[in-house]
């Protein structure tokens, strides 16, 4: 480092000193040279200090006074010039001599002597270490040199290269800027950070005043300072206050809550337990939450079909009232609303549900006229159908004539019957069941479904619907058809078939009846012909107006399609399934010719008398008609179909009067027509199965329409060759 003017005036004169053997000071160049560096670094009082402690020499002090002097600032104060001193030391700990006692027996000098070196009598004080020995040992020359008097000390107390290193404390009297590389660490400020070393020692901070004290300091002197307790109550405040702080500075240990159970639902911060533990904990309650949120989300939902309700209820609520499922197979009657459902709980011994039948009337007597009432075996609507005899369980509950039983007689050979036949006694009032199952989707007067599954409701909703004209064989069949009729009613019936013997009628000009034209075969014919392509592509269909406005029968286009919503044809079922219309049967036309043509015979022999030779030509009331469309319909026994002209054929087939050909099949129906749609002005004709009726030429444009279908009045013939379900076919052919 470079040196100013007094630095060299320094380094000079404490070179020539140090050639004086006579003072004593043995300092080779380099150490003067680190002496006089430091003093150019430290403020002038620190630098007289220094170089008085050191050379402790009275030569030294001239030497210094003039180091000061060029130094400039006209400052400098040599140690026991106490004046600048004082304004520079503002928290110098007061002595408790001088505070509490003025008997001090010390001269004013002494004590202003003593209170310059605070910092010293601190470290004494408090400081066991190697550093303040050597402190001490400054201490000592140093007092030895002021209360000793003068003179030279024996010998260098403080070694030079000690002094250089910076192993010596010296009077606190500024900064030190040795960031704690020469001075031991005091602390830092706790204010501003300041690095404080054991030169700059305990006191305010040099840079922002703030106290700094080392750890377990006394420098305060607060224990000194203290006043004795005056009385009982300052002692008791005093412990208070010691209490408090002492609670305060233990708080953070106090008030650190260790929560050892958290640790068992933190299964990740759980420290007790091994990973895999964890991985099966954490699986666990994922599983766990997945039931639970199945749990909420399940909803069961109860169709009583008896009661006609629609019950919802869910899971827990089920569970909580303890209620399981019905003794119902599926589940029928669960939830709060059971208890308003007429029912018997569950048998939890019985492997199979017991069958639940509904209250039924006794019933009148429909075909004969007479009024009679027949069995009413039917089970309240409650009762559980059940019974170790399979045949007997079978009848239980039943309307013994649904399965052919009318008498008691039939009723016992049934019972004592071979098995056979009571398995298919069985077999048939299951069948009923079923259907009684269905009440909700089925009118009371329909025939039984043949499966549950296969209500009408669910055609309904699902197209393409399936509608099979004809019962499946030994399912879900009508009585009178699969059960043998007894011998007698078998006579019977053939009897009255046989009594119906067929005409022909002109009712009106072009409205002619063939009474019962088609034979037995025919009408099998056609009854088989059309169930199979009723049940295919462009087959049975309930056609609807518009929407919610259906049509209450069930019809298949044959040739083209006529779409009820605009009223004309079209090749294909648009607002329905788009299925194309299948072709008309051969043998259809060749019967729809031949009817066709007697037709006309007869209209020609109403015209012209009875020539045998008829000319048929286009003036007759029944013109020539190459049928390509045939609407095909089916009426259960609730269908009908309102008063309507067909007049969706083209203007020139209206015109020129081509006849409808209509042949009815299975269920008589109630036929009316006029000439306006008001069926109470209307007149009626039954048509029954086998009748074909021709409207054309000046009857083509009457309005017509079917009101009723009459329950059982089917040729037994028909039914038995074709099993075709309850209600009517009916099949009108045109020309566009
Ligand atoms: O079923 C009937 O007898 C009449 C049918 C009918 O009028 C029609 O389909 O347009
Ligand atoms: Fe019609």
């Amino acid at each position: 480092m470079a040196l100013s003017e007094a630095g060299h005036y320094l380094e000079e004169s404490l070179l020539k000193l140090s050639a004086d053997a006579e003072s004593g000071l043995q300092l080779d160049s380099d150490l003067v040279f680190s002496l006089v560096s430091y003093c150019e670094m430290a403020t002038p009082p620190d630098a007289s200090e220094y170089l008085m402690n050191i050379v402790a020499d009275d030569r030294c002090k001239e030497i210094v006074t003039e180091y000061l002097r060029r130094r400039g600032g006209g400052s400098a104060s040599l140690p026991g010039d106490t004046t600048q001193q004082a304004s520079m030391q503002a928290y110098v700990k007061p002595r408790d001599d001088e505070v509490w006692s003025t008997t001090s027996k010390k001269t004013q000098k002494q004590k202003m002597d003593e209170s310059s070196f605070p910092q010293r009598d601190a470290e004494q004080k408090s400081s066991a270490s190697g550093s303040s020995t050597r402190a001490t040992q400054s201490a000592v020359g140093h007092k030895s040199r002021h209360g000793g008097g003068k003179g030279k000390r024996g010998g260098k107390g403080v070694s030079l290269a000690e002094a250089a290193q910076g192993q010596v404390i010296f009077k606190r009297s500024g900064p030190c800027t040795c960031q704690c590389t020469r001075h031991n660490l005091v602390n830092n400020c706790l204010s501003c950070g300041r690095i404080v070393c054991e030169q700059e020692g305990e006191g305010p901070c040099t840079f922002c005043g703030a106290l700094v004290l080392r750890e377990g300091s006394d420098y305060a002197g607060l224990d000194g300072l203290s006043v004795p307790p005056a009385s009982e109550a300052e002692l008791k405040a005093e412990e208070f206050k010691n209490r408090l702080v002492e609670y305060d500075r233990s708080s953070a240990a106090r008030t650190t809550v260790i929560d050892d159970q958290s640790e068992y639902f933190n299964i990740d911060g759980n420290t007790w337990l091994t990973e895999q533990e964890k991985e099966m904990l954490k699986k666990r309650q994922e599983e766990e939450e997945r039931i639970a949120e199945e749990r909420r989300k399940r909803v069961v939902v109860t169709i009583d079909l008896l009661g006609r309700k629609v019950v919802m209820a869910d899971q827990e609520n089920l569970q909580e009232k303890g209620e399981g499922q019905s003794i119902l197979g599926g589940g029928l009657f669960v939830g709060k609303d059971v208890e308003n459902v007429p029912r018997i709980k569950p048998n939890p011994f019985v492997k199979q549900s017991p069958l639940f039948m509904e209250d039924k009337q006794p019933v009148k007597s429909g075909g004969s006229g007479k009024s009679t009432q027949k069995w009413s075996g039917a089970a309240k609507r409650s009762a559980r159908v059940q019974h170790d005899d399979p045949v007997m369980e079978a009848l239980i509950g039943h309307n013994l004539e649904d399965i052919g039983i009318s008498s008691l007689d039939e009723l016992s050979n049934a019972w004592q019957g071979p098995k056979a036949k009571a398995s298919a006694l069985q077999e048939q009032a299951e069948s009923v069941i079923e259907c009684r199952l269905d009440m909700g989707a089925l009118s009371l007067d329909a025939a039984p479904t043949t499966s549950r599954t296969e209500s009408s409701q669910a055609e309904e909703r699902s197209p393409p619907e399936v509608f099979d004209i004809c019962l499946p064989r030994g399912k879900g069949k009508q009585p009178h058809v699969v059960l043998a009729p007894s011998l007698l009613k078998q006579k019977q019936a053939e009897r009255i078939d046989a009594r119906n013997e067929s005409f022909n009628l002109v009712i009106q000009p072009g409205l002619i009846l063939l009474k019962r034209w088609l034979t037995i075969e025919q009408q099998v014919d056609i009854v088989r012909q059309c169930r199979q392509l009723g049940v295919g592509p462009g087959g049975f269909y309930r056609p609807q107006y518009r929407e919610e406005d259906k049509m209450h029968l069930r019809m298949m286009c044959l040739g083209m399609q006529w779409q009820p919503t605009v009223r004309s044809y079209e090749t294909r079922r648009t607002t329905y399934d788009n299925a194309l219309a299948p072709p008309i049967p051969e043998s259809f036309l060749r019967t729809v010719d031949k009817a066709l043509s007697v037709a006309q015979i007869l209209a020609a022999e109403e015209n012209g008398g009875k020539s045998r030779k008829v000319v048929i030509d286009q003036n007759s009331s029944v013109p020539n008609m190459a049928p390509d469309i045939c609407i095909v319909n089916f009426y259960e026994f609730s269908g009908n179909l309102g008063m309507h002209q067909d007049k969706d054929e083209s203007p020139e087939s209206l015109k020129k009067g081509l006849p409808v050909v209509s042949f009815s099949i299975g269920d008589s129906g109630e036929f009316t027509y006029g000439w306006n749609n008001d069926p109470a002005l209307a007149e009626k004709v039954v048509l029954d199965s086998g009748d074909v009726l021709i409207f054309g030429g000046p009857s083509r444009m009457l309005f017509h329409g079917v009101t009723k279908i009459i329950k059982d009045t089917a040729p037994e013939a028909l039914l038995q060759k074709t099993n075709l379900r309850p209600g009517r076919l009916n099949l009108t052919f045109r020309q566009y």
